[in-house]
């Protein structure tokens, strides 16, 4: 593919949760516009992986980062990186629904008020941000309802658009789909394969169909280690390692 261009690049990654280390020695590249997914049995370490790339950790003492990630030219593992900045241009959708107890508008338009944003600019980004998440429609005569009175899969469809509507180059989502039904998590499957014409996403998933469905990269990880990324399809259907082959043939999970 000659339309790679890199938008994360993790050299030598370890991660220690006090001190057990969580992450042996990561190193992969994250392409731009594209959905790379973090697949591997419970325990490996995607969630851990995932947080590293928005410094969720820093929340925690004790937890300690070795190495680099390299975003827009920094190490954004450097202490000085200013972590909000990072975070709106790195944003993150949970497991399960987050929605802040206000309307609907008001959700979506919170992160935007924080930058100064109001009036017909603030309701135009609103109204985008909405759309972009494929909730518009189903929302736009309640907007000041609470965010509370929508069903769980709308509720994951406005923190995407919480989360888009200040504009981060890119989305991680943690494994989004898990409280959902299937027809709300199809709903999630289509916005992420959407939004990569805008944004570069990382996702976990247990779901390995999930995996195979919205990524263009999977990246499988075994007891903290980095087995083998790789093209999805090449991934799912000629891995290199043997390790890689047993866990997509479901000889372990
Ligand atoms: N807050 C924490 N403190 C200490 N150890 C932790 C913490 N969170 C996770 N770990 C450990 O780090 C390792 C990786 O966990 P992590 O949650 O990243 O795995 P995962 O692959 O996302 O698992 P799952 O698929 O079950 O969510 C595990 O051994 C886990 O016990």
């Amino acid at each position: 593919m000659d339309d790679k261009k890199v938008e994360i690049e993790v050299k030598n990654l370890n991660f220690y949760y006090g001190k057990e280390l969580a992450l042996k020695n990561i190193t992969m590249k994250i392409y731009r516009k594209k959905v790379t997914a973090l697949i591997g049995p419970s325990g490996c370490g995607k969630t851990t992986f995932l947080r590293c790339l928005n410094r969720m950790h820093d929340l925690y003492v004790g937890n300690r980062y070795e190495g680099e990630i390299i975003f827009e030219g920094k190490n954004i593992l450097d202490k000085k990186i200013d972590l909000i900045e990072l975070r709106a241009k790195i944003g993150m959708v949970f497991q399960k629904p987050t929605p802040f107890p206000m309307s609907i508008f008001d959700n979506v338009a919170y992160g935007l008020r924080l930058k100064g944003i109001k009036g017909t600019e603030l309701k135009d980004r609103v109204e985008a941000a909405l759309k972009d998440a494929a909730l518009w429609d189903e929302v736009k005569d309640r907007l000041k309802e609470s965010a509370f009175s929508l069903s769980g899969g709308q509720q994951q469809r406005l923190c995407i658009a919480r989360a888009i509507a200040v504009e981060p180059k890119v989305l991680l989502f943690d494994e989004p789909t898990s409280a959902l039904d299937p027809i709300s998590t199809a709903k999630i499957e289509d916005l992420i394969v959407q939004l990569k014409n805008k944004i570069t996403i990382v996702i976990v998933t247990h779901n390995m169909q999930q995996a195979a469905r919205t990524s263009d990269y999977t990246a499988f990880m075994y007891l903290g280690e980095l087995i083998e990324v790789g093209p999805t399809e090449k991934i799912f259907t000629n891995p290199d390692k043997k390790l890689t082959e047993d866990y997509i043939t479901g000889r372990f999970g």
